[in-house]
């Protein structure tokens, strides 16, 4: 069972996903954290992240490790854990960019491929192009929405400073979010597009709870139905 769930940031892809994971006890993939990480390790190790030369030749230097657990997803980057230093406001500042250089999105798109195929009991990959281009034949696909207002609201503490301190900007934030969920969806290389046949979910109103619970929903009615269409081996013997 291969679950997409995509939507622009603070519509609450992360939190949704690794519930329903844990639920149903899928494996879960947070991709937005790969991209995160290469960007730290790209403004760790002195790569311009405002030269898109200079990130495409860089694109395949770190290694990047995601763990697939749901209660407890991990994410390194040449063996260091980047769990912390990748919600920083200086990463979310530059995720963006790197993330719209296509010799990055070609070897994290890789990876992704390799760990949903890896993935036996299947998984919950969240994204911005899961649907559309990483897992294109994904059993359910899942596209979150929320107002600006509301996903600024819920993003707005969360982020961290370089120094770590809460940035609880309301304005600032949404301003952030705007101007990232611009970038996403304006890129050439797969941009943050609902795919045609996913299923659009609107958190705006909704609690948390009441997402997941949708979600989880939708995941048993989409394995039901795969359960009917794969052919029944006895009835072929
Ligand atoms: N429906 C909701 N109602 C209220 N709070 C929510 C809801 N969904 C998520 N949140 C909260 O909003 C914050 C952001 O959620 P989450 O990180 O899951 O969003 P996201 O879409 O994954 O964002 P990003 O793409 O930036 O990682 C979290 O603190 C989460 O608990
Ligand atoms: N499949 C993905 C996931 C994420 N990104 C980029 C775009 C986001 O702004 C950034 C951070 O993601 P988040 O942690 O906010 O989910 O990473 C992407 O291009 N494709």
């Amino acid at each position: 069972m291969i679950v997409a769930i995509d939507g622009p940031s603070g519509t609450g892809k992360s939190s949704t996903s690794k519930a329903v994971a844990a639920q149903l006890g899928l494996s879960y993939l947070d991709t937005g954290a790969q991209y995160r990480a290469i960007t730290w390790w790209m403004l760790s190790n002195g790569v311009d992240v405002a030269d898109q030369e200079a990130i495409a030749a860089a694109a395949d230097k770190p290694s990047i490790v995601s763990g697939t657990d749901p209660r407890q997803p991990a994410i390194s980057a040449d063996g260091l854990d980047a769990s912390g230093p990748i919600r920083t406001q200086e990463v979310t500042a530059a995720v963006s960019a790197v993330s719209a250089v296509p010799e990055v999105r070609a070897r994290i798109t890789e990876l992704q491929r390799m760990i949903a195929a890896e993935a036996g009991g299947g998984i919950v990959v969240e994204g911005r192009d899961i649907g559309t281009t990483v897992l294109p034949g994904a059993d359910l696909k899942v596209f979150l929405t929320a107002s600006p207002e509301a996903r600024a609201a819920r993003r707005s503490g969360e982020l961290k400073t370089t120094a770590g301190r809460p940035v609880t900007d309301l304005a600032a934030t949404q301003q952030a979010l705007t101007a990232r969920d611009k970038a996403d969806s304006s890129r050439k290389t797969s941009p943050l597009k609902k795919a045609d046949d996913a299923v659009e979910v609107d958190t705006t109103e909704l609690t948390l709870e009441q997402v997941i619970e949708c979600v989880v929903t939708l995941v048993e009615k989409a394995a039901a139905r795969k359960a009917e269409a794969e052919p029944v081996e006895e009835a072929a013997r």
